[in-house]
């Protein structure tokens, strides 16, 4: 099995134990008692400065730990404070030490989109995002077949969030585009093997089309990489590692938002 297709089982079969306690009846009639999804495509709409989505992320397959985040609330809150315009927010459990209890603390810290970043491939774990107050969701071509990623995101779109449509090749634009995904994600990092890309994105980009937001992921370490997305046709990079190894996120991100 490919590492993508482990880690989304495993999030699956979290997800499932998830809802012998709570059933997909009531994740969706919480789901639908939320308050409005915030329109995370006016959030991160083009501009003449790079966006930024700040992640909170304490481990990784292909890092290990890399910060204990005992309070995401606060973390996020210095995001948002140091000018990002969303929140990414692991909720993958066995490789990423993330959960709902943490998106949910992050969703009431914050007034700015917030992604709940994982590996979706059930309409429960959508319902569930929207319950704990996602705004976005992410949605990961290589993990699903097209059908269901048509399905998936079309419930997205009917709870009010956008989906994060990531890829990683040019026939994973043409497929998210095919569905009419209007906030597309390339990762340099090949989520089969963890090997960075960091010229992918360059090589790409021009496949998506005007209309649609262009957003960078992964290998931010400095702020020439994000200089080199933005020269690429970036218009939103995702960070994760770079703030949260850092002890001073809010000075980090004024150099990224300088470029
Ligand atoms: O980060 C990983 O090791 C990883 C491995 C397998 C699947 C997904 C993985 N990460 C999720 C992400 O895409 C990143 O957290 C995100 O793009 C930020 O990346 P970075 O700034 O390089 O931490």
């Amino acid at each position: 099995m490919s590492l993508l297709a482990d880690l989304t089982a495993g999030s699956v079969a979290d997800a499932n134990a998830r809802k012998a306690a709570r059933p997909k009846s009531a994740v969706e009639k919480a789901a639908l008692a939320q308050a409005p999804a915030l329109d995370a495509l006016e959030w991160l709409a083009p501009a003449e400065q790079v966006k930024i989505i700040a992640e909170v992320k304490r481990a990784s397959p292909s890092r290990g730990d890399l910060s204990e985040i005992p309070d995401p609330a606060q973390l996020a809150v210095t995001y948002e404070t140091g000018g990002a315009s969303a929140i990414s927010v692991l909720t993958e459990e066995r490789r990423f030490k993330g959960s709902l209890a943490d998106l949910e603390a992050v969703r009431s810290a914050v007034s700015i989109p917030v992604l709940r970043k994982d590996f979706m491939a059930t309409e429960y774990q959508i319902f569930e995002a929207r319950a704990a107050g996602a705004d976005l969701v992410l949605l990961i071509v290589a993990a699903l077949e097209q059908k269901k990623l048509a399905g998936l995101h079309q419930l997205a779109r009917e709870l009010g969030m956008t989906a994060l449509v990531e890829t990683h090749s040019e026939e994973e634009i043409d497929r998210a585009l095919e569905i009419g995904a209007g906030l597309i994600g390339v990762n340099a990092r090949d989520l089969t093997n963890f090997e960075l890309d960091k010229d992918l994105f360059g090589r790409v980009a021009d496949r998506i089309p005007a209309g649609v937001v262009r957003v960078a992921e992964s290998a931010v370490l400095k702020r020439r990489d994000v200089a080199r997305y933005r020269e690429a046709g970036a218009d939103v990079v995702l960070v994760g590692e770079a703030l949260v190894t850092d002890g001073d996120p809010i000075r980090t991100l004024e150099k990224f938002l300088s470029v």
